[in-house]
């Protein structure tokens, strides 16, 4: 089922065009990775389509209505976004930084109930970090306050699931760890996740589709289940220069 679609987009921070005409679905049950080299436009995109930056012109639509005509709070039940930075400066627990996922359930002046905070709690368990609970989410090092910030964006439950770099501060257990969590939420719960990587034989074990950036535009879209090895040569090799592929138990492997 298609959650969201994503029509002609050009965007730009001030004069110069960053993204130009991109085009894309994301549909229920499918995990799909942006790629592309530094520069090229993702974060930019994923800011438009989140609903933090207007786009010059093209439209995202759920269920035929306009993102820019939702107000903020119902935007954050559809998508949820997790920037490469936090914004956390404060002193703050590592349950209740969790516990912010549920924001865009409340009223003005709603608080979190015991409810929420068991929920927090049992996605901090599912993730296998609750002994953070309790801590200061300052004192924790950046992967682990990365982990604690992707918890925040499961907790906010929304269909629509948008990653700026996740995995960027993460060791090798938990970058898979992470992906292989987003992908069982996407599957077990009908979402749709889109995920900016710069590893792209992550993207290719995890991620069902792959969409490539280059000077400003969709350069490539397919999906990445029977895809041919001479094709994703001649796709990498654009973006990356000479590369080579093995595969290794029916999956492709990049080198540089
Ligand atoms: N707030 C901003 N104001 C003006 N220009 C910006 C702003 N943010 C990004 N840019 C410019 O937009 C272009 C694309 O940046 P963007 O962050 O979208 O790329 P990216 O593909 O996500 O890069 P990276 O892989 O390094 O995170 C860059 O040239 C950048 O300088």
């Amino acid at each position: 089922m298609d959650l969201m679609k994503v029509e002609n987009i050009r965007a730009r921070y001030d004069k110069e065009l960053i993204v130009d005409d991109i085009n894309l679905t994301m549909k229920s049950d499918e995990f799909i990775a942006l790629l592309g080299l530094n520069g090229t436009g993702k974060t930019t995109l994923l800011k438009v389509i989140c609903g933090l930056l207007k786009p010059k012109s093209g439209k995202c639509l759920i269920n035929g209505m306009d993102i820019y005509e939702f107000s903020e709070k119902q935007r954050a039940k559809h998508i949820s976004f997790m920037p490469q930075r936090h914004s956390i400066v404060y002193d703050t627990k590592v349950l209740d930084v969790v516990l912010m996922g549920v924001t865009p359930y409340l009223g003005v002046f709603e608080s979190p109930t015991k409810n929420h905070r068991e929920m927090a709690y049992n996605m901090l368990k599912k993730m296998g970090i609750e002994k953070f609970a309790e801590e200061n989410f300052l004192h924790l090092s950046e992967g682990q306050k990365q982990l604690i910030i992707i918890t925040r964006n499961l907790m906010q439950n929304s269909e629509i699931m948008l990653f700026d770099e996740p995995d960027s501060a993460l060791d090798f257990n938990n970058r898979h760890m992470v992906l292989s969590k987003i992908r069982e939420v996407i599957k077990n719960e009908n979402k749709s996740g889109l995920i900016t990587l710069h590893d792209p034989n992550m993207a290719l074990n995890y991620c069902d589709k792959i969409i490539v950036l280059k000077d400003k535009k969709k350069f490539a879209d397919f999906y990445t289940t029977n895809v041919d090895r001479e094709f994703l040569i001649e796709v990498f090799t654009k973006i990356y220069g000479e590369i080579e592929i093995i595969k290794h138990k029916e999956k492709y492997l990049i080198i540089k």
